[in-house]
Formats: C-alpha cells, structure tokens, sequence
C-alpha cells in the first residue's frame, strides 16, 4: 500500500503544483487522470524520490519514501514520460547494462532477466535493433521492460500511451494488465479510455489536488442525476454557455450535443444524461474551476 499524506510542491519560481494531495493506493492498477499542468508529473517524481515535496508524509509498505528513498528506490520501476535521447546500442545491451545498474550483478541472473523482460515485452525479435530506431510503441513497450527490472513492488508510469497508435495502445494495456495483478501500479494520464479500460481504481487530480478517487463504475454511479445533455443549433452555444456550466460539447451532422452540469432538473429541454468515465473526468473539472466557496456543492 502506498500512502500519501498532505503532500505539497512549491517549485522555487512559487508554482503551487501539489496542494495537499492525500490518498491511499493499494496493488493493482491505480488510474491518475488528470489535465496538462494538473501536477501528476510533479506527483509522480516525488513518488519516484526525484523531488522532495516541500511537506507531507509518503510512506510504501513500510518505507518511510521520503527519509529513506534507496530503499523505495530499490523495489520501484519508473517509465517517465520523457525519456530523453536513446544510446545507439541495441534493445539488448541498453537492458543489460540498465539491469547492472539497477544491481542484477551476476551474469547469468542478468542474462535471465533481460531474456525474460525482452520475451515479455514482445521485443525478443528485435533485441539487436537499436532502441533509437524503435517506433514510439515499441520505445514504451521497452520502457516498461527497464522498468521491470528487479521485480519491483512499485511501479509508475508517466503518460505512456500518448503518440500511439489503438494496436500499440492494446498491445501496452495488455501488458500493463498482466503486470498490474500482484503490485502496486500507477497510471497517469490524461486519456480517459486509458483509465476507463484499465483500472480499478482511479483518481482526478486538477490544481495540484485529489478532486475525486474511487472505482469507476462507482463515481459513474455517483454522478447520475448531475449530468444532462440537449442537442442544439450551434449558434446556440453561446447562449447555452452564458446560462448553465457546460461539461462538454460534441458537434455531430452540423448540430451540438451539449451536456451541462447540474444538481436539480435545469429544465429548457435538457434531459438526464447515463454518463460515462469522461463526463465525470470533465464535471470534476468545471468544480474544480468553481470559486472555492462554491466547491462543496
Ligand atoms: N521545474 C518546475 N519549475 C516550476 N514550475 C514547474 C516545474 N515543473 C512543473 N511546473 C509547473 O507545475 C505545474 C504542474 O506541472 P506538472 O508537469 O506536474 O503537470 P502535469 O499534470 O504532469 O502536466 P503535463 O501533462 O502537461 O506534464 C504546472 O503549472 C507546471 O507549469
């Protein structure tokens, strides 16, 4: 179980990009949905021990992370979302090499566990290929086999799906899935499929704050009754706008589906929507946008 207790980053130009972020994540895969600037990279390297957070408590197991982070180190596989550039060596030797980093000393363990991640990743055909040469899919699907290495208990993955390809995208969730049974994994994202088709448990973090966590069908259920949606003109948007808090439009055969977020009947032809994963991600963020005193509601 990873637990998180107020957990706060201020970078040092003010940026208040955590505020107060308190959650417990148990083994499986946790599904962090949230958008651009919300501070799930900031959240996920402190996670990783490559940032400090400026307060709070983070505890793994029982690793206290932030005064002991060799030992989170040690049983944590981390896929950041930019890996940067790529030595041109094969598939091969990059994890050989990443794995006598990670600590895999003896030859024959390293040969093991390099034949073993590559086999898993589906990469065994093309491990004497350089990673540089690798397509954006294949790049993530290496990603996760140095990630792998050492059989770690945490593991954090930073946006992975964005760039590809719905087959590459499968092939990912696929092993991610069979990954995700017995450890704690961390997605993050800003793709709602992702979270939607993958994970038992999510959480939406906007303004650098755990704004909703549960099971998706739950908070699916939870929002019934708040979502309402009509089809109108599109010159009638505006309008639409300027009256209640739109959640999202959809513009299909030159007319607009709107959907609105309210608590009571808003009447003016709008009827309960079933919501989905991504009316919940998108209401939760309209409240989040809410002057704080409106925040409750
Ligand atoms: N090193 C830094 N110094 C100052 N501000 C930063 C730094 N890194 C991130 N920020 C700011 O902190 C906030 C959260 O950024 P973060 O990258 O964690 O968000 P994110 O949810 O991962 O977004 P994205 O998907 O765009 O990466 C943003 O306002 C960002 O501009």
């Amino acid at each position: 179980m990873l637990q998180l207790n107020g957990v706060e980053h201020v970078y040092p130009n003010g940026t208040r990009a955590l505020d107060g972020v308190t959650i417990s994540i148990g083994k499986g895969m946790f599904g962090l949905l949230g958008p651009n600037g919300a501070g799930k990279s900031s959240l996920m390297r402190t996670i990783a021990t490559l940032q400090t957070p400026t307060a709070g408590d983070i505890r793994f197991g029982d690793i206290d992370v932030l005064a002991e982070p060799g030992r989170l180190r040690a049983t944590l596989g981390y896929l950041p979302q930019d890996f940067g550039v790529y030595p041109r060596v094969s598939a091969y030797e990059l994890l050989d090499h990443m794995a006598s980093l990670k600590g895999v000393v003896s030859a024959a363990d390293r040969k093991a566990t390099v034949e073993t991640l590559l086999a898993q990743t589906n990469l065994w055909t093309v491990r004497t290929k350089s990673v540089a040469g690798f397509s954006g899919g294949m790049r993530q699907r290496f990603g996760i086999a140095q990630a792998l290495i050492g059989n770690p208990e945490l593991i954090i993955v930073d946006e992975p799906t964005a760039g590809l390809d719905p087959e590459e995208r499968n092939r990912f969730y696929n092993l991610l899935v069979e990954i995700g049974e017995n450890v704690v994994v961390i997605l993050s994202t800003h793709i709602v499929e992702d979270v939607a088709d993958l994970c038992p448990r999510m959480a939406v973090l906007a303004a650098g704050r755990i704004q909703l966590d549960g099971a998706p069908a739950e908070l699916i259920a939870r929002s019934r009754g708040t979502i309402w949606g009509k089809t109108i003109e599109r010159e009638r948007l505006d309008e639409v706008k300027g009256a209640h808090e739109v959640v999202s439009t959809r513009l299909t055969a030159g007319r607009t589906i709107v959907h609105i977020l309210s608590d009571q009947d808003p009447g003016d032809g709008f009827a309960p929507v079933e919501g989905g994963l991504e009316d919940v991600y998108l209401s939760t963020l309209v409240r989040s946008r809410r002057p704080a005193a409106q925040q409750a509601a």
